[in-house]
């Protein structure tokens, strides 16, 4: 039986103070992530995806509920041991790259090992192998500046990857590539997650995108919407997905 990465169990999100205006951006959202599956999160504009991924990511604290990921109840967790928990176990990969200008490709790759302390001959041969895996050994000495948007955030998801997290939460990750440099990147992710078997969470509006995952869950005012898997091809995939978002158009 495959184990699970991530348990989100009936997580609420209220903003605002009670006898205020409170919103509930999400309202009692369950579901696990199996390590080595890679899920989409969609649902449209104001449904909730940022909260939830941002309770999850351990950037912000759900109002009820309880969020594990590799058996660690994060809820309970004071600020410094998450700071600690969030470098160890997760990976992240946004839209805009985040990749520090003033360093080289391989030492923004490094860096989530530099700042664990890790020694710099044993950070080597973990920065190339990555650095392999992703098709971008050959940039790791240029500056982020010099190089393609594809290849940035391919730099990117090698330093999300690099200190071998539980899993990868992206969001947006195409959402600033042409659409050549978002396909690259989409079969990079799928080859992570199939041949290494890396666990990706990826928050996406675009369903192109969205048809490279095994399973997608749709959020809708707070709530789970509806969960759909992929049996067939990409493009059956890509059809059903687009069915399910029209359904939040009518
Ligand atoms: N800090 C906050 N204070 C009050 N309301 C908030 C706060 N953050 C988010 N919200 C509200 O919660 C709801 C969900 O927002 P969220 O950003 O999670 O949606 P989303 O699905 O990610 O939307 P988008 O696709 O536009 O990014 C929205 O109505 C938003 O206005």
């Amino acid at each position: 039986m495959n184990q699970t990465v991530v348990n989100v169990k009936d997580i609420h999100k209220v903003f605002g103070k009670r006898n205020e205006n409170q919103y509930h951006a999400l309202s009692g959202v369950t579901f696990d992530i199996k390590a080595g599956e890679f899920v989409g999160i969609m649902g449209p504009s104001g449904a909730g995806k940022t909260t939830l991924l941002n309770v999850i990511s351990t950037l912000d604290k759900p109002t009820d509920g309880t969020i594990e990921i590799a058996g660690t109840n994060i809820t309970s967790m004071k600020q410094g041991q998450l700071a600690d928990f969030r470098s160890e176990q997760l990976g992240f990969i946004f839209q805009d790259f985040n990749l520090l200008e003033n360093l080289t490709i391989y030492e923004n790759i490094a860096l989530p090992l530099s700042l664990q302390g890790v020694p710099s001959r044993k950070i080597k041969p973990s920065v190339v192998e990555v650095a392999k895996k992703l098709g971008i050994e050959t940039i790791l000495e240029k500056y982020p500046v010099t190089v393609s948007g594809g290849q940035k955030q391919r730099a990117a998801a090698a330093r999300a990857l690099v200190h071998e997290p539980a899993i990868i939460l992206a969001d947006e990750p195409t959402g600033a590539l042409d659409s050549k440099s978002a396909k690259s990147l989409m079969d990079a992710m799928v080859h992570l997650n199939e041949n290494h078997d890396v666990s990706i969470m990826m928050v996406t509006h675009d369903p192109l995108s969205a048809s490279y995952c095994e399973r997608i869950l749709f959020i809708h005012d707070g709530s789970l919407y509806k969960e759909i898997h992929r049996d067939g091809s990409r493009s059956e995939f890509h059809h059903q997905i687009l069915d399910v978002l029209a359904d939040f158009a009518e």
